[in-house]
């Protein structure tokens, strides 16, 4: 028999409040992810699911509890994620190639500082190619479409070769066609990278993740095979981000 695939991720009754706000934006929050799944998440407006990303990313650090990520510290695995943002940290009228935001993914993988080394090159490369935007890369940022764009990140993501990868609803500003293209290309490195994924849409993600964690300050799992179809609609009837959703502590 072959051994239950080992944590990617792992939150331990974790608790994490904003200086002194007068509640916890995460409380108590235990989740396992394990290498290779690819994991939605979903919940209301303001219910702590990028605090959550950026509790795993060790960009803060909990009061409580504990966070290992590649049974490591978050910080210490902090270039073995790769990131897609809901919105790209540069300005789009910015005069940069798409080679150049590519390589950006590159930054902090070596020991080198200033320029770029042809290994760098060669990844940034193989990035375009997985996303098969190969073509893009002297074009300017600016003159992208919003889902050229889209795969540009991703591709950013890719060149630092991570072994996980969060994405912050990725598919925000798309259309559904370039959405579904976005999700096959998701469901293809989900073959060798664990995915996490925050998207407001539950019905339309559910068709490609295993599971669903929805964070309201707690944190509840859901398994996809329990939740699907009349199920989601049941449960959801419409996109999450119009549904009231409590959790019980
Ligand atoms: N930098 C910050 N300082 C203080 N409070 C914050 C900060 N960032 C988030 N919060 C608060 O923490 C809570 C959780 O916010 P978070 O951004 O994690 O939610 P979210 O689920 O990602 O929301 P959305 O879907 O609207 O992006 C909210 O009450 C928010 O106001």
């Amino acid at each position: 028999m072959n051994p239950p695939p080992a944590d990617a991720i792992r939150l331990t009754d974790v608790s994490f409040s904003y200086g002194d706000a007068a509640a916890p934006a995460i409380e108590h929050v235990d989740l396992r992810v394990s290498e290779r799944e690819f994991l939605g998440i979903v919940g209301p407006n303001a219910g702590g699911k990028s605090t959550l990303l950026k509790l795993i990313l060790g960009l803060i650090e909990p009061q409580a509890g504990r966070i290992e990520v590649l049974g490591r510290s978050p910080q210490s695995s902090r270039r073995a994620i790769g990131y897609v943002s809901q919105y790209p940290a540069f300005a789009r009228d910015f005069p940069i190639s798409v080679e150049q935001v590519v390589l950006m993914g590159r930054l902090g993988t070596g020991p080198a500082l200033g320029s770029y080394r042809c290994n760098d090159r060669m990844a940034a490369r193989r990035a375009l190619q997985e996303v098969e935007a190969e073509d893009l890369a002297p074009r300017q940022i600016g003159s992208l479409s919003g889902g050229q764009l889209q795969r540009v990140l991703l591709a950013r993501a890719l060149a630092s070769e991570p072994q996980i990868l969060i994405l912050d609803e990725p598919t925000a500003s798309v259309d559904q066609r370039l959405e579904s293209d976005i999700f096959e290309r998701l469901r293809v490195l989900n073959e060798r990278l664990t995915i996490l994924l925050v998207s407001h849409d539950i019905a339309f993600i559910s068709r490609y993740i295993t599971r669903v964690a929805c964070v309201n300050r707690t944190l509840v799992c859901h398994r996809t095979d329990a939740i699907d179809g009349p199920v989601i609609e049941a449960l959801y009837g419409e996109p999450v981000r119009r549904v009231a959703h409590e959790h019980k502590l």
